[in-house]
């Protein structure tokens, strides 16, 4: 499993910036949260790590090698990013949309093989939805279509898997359960994330964007402070242990 590293990455559009000077290391079999108010960048900075859209500045580099020197389909057989409004196309069933995660490894003949459709449905069950694999995906709910796409996100078979808003739309069960499966998958993840009880309580790193800026990157009862969520969100927070595990409440503005 390979590290990624962040080197004073700036992103934006139109040569603009949106923010700049963003260094930070995610660790192989961790996982680590981007939090920021809307409008922050978090979307923005996330597909230029995965090297979709360019860096206006600095290197992002998975295992020593810039993302932004690979060919497409060598970056898609080693990071996955399933985006935050990805809209499947609709007369694909289920089954049919999550293979489409494994094209980046396939020969033609390949496609649709015992193995394949193995890993397919394995990946559907992950997220609950087996049940559903033959349903047009424009007959799925809200949340369903978000697991639909983050199965294809599994079948992709990444060690590194960036993840934008994935808890969005999804039931506090599904949320909870997506973030077990995260973990027990051992893959390194960067997600971003506007749940901050989540961030604290289930990722090893939280990395703070603020005003065109990281404002702090570490470990996430150290940096989701009281001090910094006031800072950040203009909202009252505090951080508390319950059955050994760090939570933040956010309880007035
Ligand atoms: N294609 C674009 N061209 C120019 N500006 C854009 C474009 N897409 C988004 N923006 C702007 O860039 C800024 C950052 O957007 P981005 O989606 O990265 O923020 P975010 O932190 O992910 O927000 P949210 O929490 O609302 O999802 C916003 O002000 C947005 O309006």
């Amino acid at each position: 499993m390979s590290r990624l590293d962040i080197c004073s990455v700036a992103a934006g559009f139109n040569k603009i910036p949106l923010l700049t000077n963003v260094s930070f290391t995610v660790e192989p079999g961790t996982m680590t949260a981007l939090v920021g108010v809307n409008g922050a960048g978090k979307s923005t900075l996330l597909r230029a790590i995965a090297g979709i859209s360019p860096a206006l500045a600095g290197q992002v580099l998975y295992d020593g090698v810039s993302v932004h020197s690979m060919r497409p389909r060598q970056r898609a057989r080693q990071l996955t990013l399933v985006g935050q409004e990805e809209s499947p196309p609709g007369d694909l069933t289920v089954s049919e949309m999550v293979a489409l995660g494994r094209l980046p490894h396939l020969k033609s003949w390949e496609i649709g093989g015992k193995r394949e459709q193995k890993i397919v449905a394995d990946a559907l069950a992950l997220v609950g939805l087996s049940d559903l694999a033959e349903r047009p995906c424009d007959q799925l709910s809200g949340g369903q279509r978000r697991r639909a796409l983050l199965a294809r996100g599994f079948a992709q078979g990444t060690d590194m898997v960036m993840l934008d808003e994935p808890t969005n739309h999804l039931d506090v069960h599904h949320q909870l359960h997506l973030l077990k499966v995260l973990r027990e998958s051992g893959r390194t993840i960067l997600a971003t994330i506007h749940d901050l009880d989540l961030a604290v309580a289930h990722f090893d790193q939280v990395v703070v964007l603020h005003e065109g800026a990281m404002l702090a990157a570490g470990n996430p009862s150290d940096v989701l402070t009281s001090d910094n969520v006031r800072k950040v969100f203009d909202v009252e927070a505090h951080l508390l242990t319950v059955a050994g595990k760090t939570h933040i409440i956010v309880d007035s503005l």
